[in-house]
């Protein structure tokens, strides 16, 4: 076992799905995978490992923000040697043609977190998804009639802003929506060498203050399941 992980090791697949929701883990695994094991229950922090068309993935809870995310997105590469991550979480659109319940592939993530600035000073570090994997999932999103839009997102410290018109200096640069987590994932993946990509669901718009409900967010999505499912399938 790890730190946060009490895994053996072997028991977590190199695919693995990473939503910030322990139990949208849970309800992935119950869903999407055949034969799921329970890997993990530490800290509440979800994580089970099945099959999917017969192929081994684990999906792994992350909680909320960067901080917490990289602790599990170290352990899963560094202990268990996973080498392709997918963050599957939910969205705030930035920009009126980004809909909720649309998909958002995260091209490129902006932070406002320290986390690159303890690394490169004042330098920056443009964090972005695996190629290959984002292709594949834009494919396979269109293919499936899904509405995705590709580009760059803000992972941001913060969910409740001073300022609520925060947003519009991101949205101006073309920024797509905001979370939480896919700039430390972006990161960790450089530093190792690995695969990794952000899919998220629009959960609630920043202009139109439309929204989902928090059981939509635990629950369904599923449209992101299932692009990143297979497009982790088809990628080497
Ligand atoms: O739905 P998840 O994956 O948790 O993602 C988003 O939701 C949380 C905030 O409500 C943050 O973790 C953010 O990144
Ligand atoms: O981090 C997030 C996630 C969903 N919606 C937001 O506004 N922020």
């Amino acid at each position: 076992m790890s730190v946060h992980l009490s895994a053996e090791k072997g028991q977590i697949a190199e695919t693995v799905l990473l939503p910030g929701d322990p139990l949208r883990a849970q309800y992935i695994a119950e869903t999407f995978l055949e034969n799921p094991v329970q890997h993990n229950t530490v800290r509440g922090m979800l994580g089970f490992t099945g099959t999917y068309k017969g192929r081994p993935v684990s999906v792994q809870g992350t909680g909320m923000g960067i901080p917490s995310a990289m602790i599990y997105i170290n352990e899963l590469i560094e202990f268990y040697g996973c080498k392709k991550l997918i963050r599957v979480g939910s969205c705030g659109s930035y920009q009126e043609s980004v809909h909720i319940r649309d998909l958002v592939l995260a091209q490129a993530a902006c932070t406002d977190s320290n986390i690159n600035n303890l690394r490169f000073g004042t330098a920056n570090f443009a964090p972005i998804a695996d190629f290959s994997l984002l292709m594949r999932a834009y494919q396979i999103a269109t293919e499936r009639g899904f509405t995705a839009h590709v580009g760059n997102i803000l992972s941001s410290d913060t969910f409740y802003t001073d300022d609520p018109k925060e947003y519009e200096r991101w949205a101006r640069f073309g920024v797509l929506a905001v979370e939480m987590e896919a700039a430390g994932l972006y990161t960790l993946a450089a530093k190792y060498g690995v695969k990794a990509l952000g899919i998220m669901t629009v959960s609630d718009h920043l202009i139109t203050r439309e929204e989902t409900t928090a059981e939509e967010r635990q629950l369904t999505f599923n449209q992101m399941i299932e692009v990143a499912l297979d497009a982790a399938l088809d990628v080497e």
